[in-house]
C-alpha cells in the first residue's frame, strides 16, 4: 500500500486531538479482548467484551485472506487513480468518493474514502440507485464478495450476543441485519500519512476519523498494519487499538445498546493520522431495515420496566444521525428522563 498519493489537504482544515496518553494510556486497560466465534464459551466472551469495552477482536474468523486482500488491493488501486477520476464518484452525499469531509455537517479529517450501500438487494450493483459508485468492475466484484464474507461475521457476533444473553430465538439480533431489506454500509477509508504532523508537538495529533459512536446494531472493521485506531474507555481515557491485519475488530453500535436496554453500550472510537504510512481500513456497519423497530429485547426488561431509552425505527434514527455532528450523542434525545 505505499503507492497511495492524493494532495494533501490543508492541516488548518482538519482539527487536532490530544494524542492517547503515552505507554498506552491507561494501566488499567489489559489489551482488546480476542474471541474465537467457534470457540467454547464464546458466547459468554462476546458479551463479557462488549459489556467492558464494547469492542473486540474476531480471531480465527474464517473469512479467507485473499476475499479481504482483494479488497484492499482494489482500494489502493481506485485511491491511487488521478483526483480527477476519483472525484467523479462524489462528492459524497452521504454516499460516494469523499475526501476531507465527512457527513453533510461540517466534520473533517485526514482521509478520503468510499461509503457504499450494500444491501442484498443490491450486493451486485453495490450502490443504491443514483449514488455515485466507481465505475471499476473489479472493484464492485471485491466489495461483493468481501461483503458477503463480513456480513456473515456481524451475524455470528450477534447470534453470540443473543445466546451469551439468553436472548431467544438465537437469530432474534442476526435476523435483523441479514434480511433482504437491511441497510448494510461499506466505508472504505485512506488514511495517507500526514508529514506535517513532524511539526506538531507530541501531545498533539491530526484527526484521521473524529470521535464518535456507530448508529447501527454492530460494525466490522478491518485494517491494514498502520496503527491510528483509537478507543474511549468506559472512563474516558482513549486508547490506541494496535493493528491486526487478520483480524476483524467489532464495535458496539447505539442499536444494539436500546436493544439490549444499555447493558451492552456503544463505544466511541477516532483514528488519528500517521506521520509516515497509509492507513487502509474497510468497515462494514450492519444496519436493520428502515421499518425495524428498535426497542428493548422483551427478555432484558423486567416485569413492568420500561426501556432507558424511547423507541424507535431504524429508518427515523437514521435519519436523525444524517442531521447530525459526528462527535455528537444521538442517543441522549431519544433516553426516557425520569
Ligand atoms: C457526520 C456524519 C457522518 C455519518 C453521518 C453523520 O452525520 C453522523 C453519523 C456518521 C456515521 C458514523 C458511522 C457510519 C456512518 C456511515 C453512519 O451511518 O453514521 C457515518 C455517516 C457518514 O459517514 O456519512
Ligand atoms: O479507520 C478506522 O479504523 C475506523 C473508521 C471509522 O470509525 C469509520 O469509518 O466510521
Amino acid at each position: 500500500m505505499g503507492v497511495l498519493a492524493i494532495k494533501p489537504p490543508a492541516l488548518d482544515q482538519i482539527s487536532l486531538v490530544r494524542s492517547a496518553e503515552p505507554g498506552g494510556g491507561s494501566s488499567s486497560f489489559p489489551g482488546v479482548p480476542a474471541v474465537d466465534l467457534s470457540g467454547p464459551g464464546a458466547a459468554a466472551a462476546v458479551v463479557d467484551a462488549c459489556e467492558r469495552f464494547g469492542f473486540f477482536k474476531v480471531v480465527n474468523h474464517g473469512v479467507p485472506a485473499r476475499v479481504v486482500d482483494r479488497l484492499e488491493a482494489e482500494a489502493a488501486s481506485f485511491f491511487a487513480r488521478p483526483q480527477a477520476e476519483k472525484d467523479v464518484s462524489g462528492p459524497a452525499d452521504p454516499l460516494g468518493y469523499g475526501s476531507k469531509r465527512i457527513g453533510r455537517n461540517g466534520d473533517t479529517g485526514w482521509l478520503e474514502y468510499l461509503l457504499l450501500a450494500v444491501d442484498h438487494h443490491q450486493a451486485a450493483a453495490v450502490s443504491k440507485a443514483g449514488s455515485p459508485v466507481p465505475s471499476s468492475s473489479l472493484l464492485r466484484e471485491a466489495v461483493s464478495e468481501y461483503v458477503g464474507a463480513v456480513r456473515g461475521v456481524a451475524a455470528r457476533v450477534l447470534e453470540a450476543v443473543a445466546e451469551g444473553l439468553g436472548v431467544a430465538p438465537r437469530d432474534a439480533l442476526s435476523g435483523m441485519v441479514s434480511g433482504a431489506a437491511s441497510d448494510g454500509v461499506l466505508r472504505v477509508n485512506h488514511y495517507p500519512p500526514c508529514p506535517l504532523l513532524q511539526r506538531l508537538p507530541d501531545s498533539c495529533s491530526v484527526t484521521g476519523f473524529g470521535e464518535h459512536t456507530d448508529p447501527q446494531l454492530v460494525s466490522v472493521l478491518r485494517s491494514n498494519g498502520t496503527p491510528g485506531l483509537q478507543l474511549a474507555l468506559r472512563d474516558g481515557r482513549w486508547v490506541p487499538v494496535p493493528p491486526d491485519r487478520d483480524a476483524f475488530f467489532v464495535i458496539v453500535g447505539d442499536s444494539l445498546e436500546v436493544l439490549t436496554n444499555g447493558r451492552l453500550k456503544s463505544v466511541r472510537h477516532r483514528v488519528v493520522a500517521n506521520s509516515l504510512k497509509p492507513r487502509v481500513s474497510m468497515i462494514y456497519f450492519a444496519g436493520p431495515a428502515p421499518e425495524q423497530r428498535i426497542a428493548p429485547l422483551p427478555e432484558l426488561l423486567g416485569h413492568g420496566e420500561q426501556g432507558v431509552y424511547r423507541e424507535f425505527t431504524w429508518g427515523d434514527y437514521k435519519k436523525a444521525a444524517y442531521r447530525s455532528r459526528l462527535g455528537d450523542n444521538r442517543l441522549d434525545p431519544f433516553r426516557r428522563r425520569a
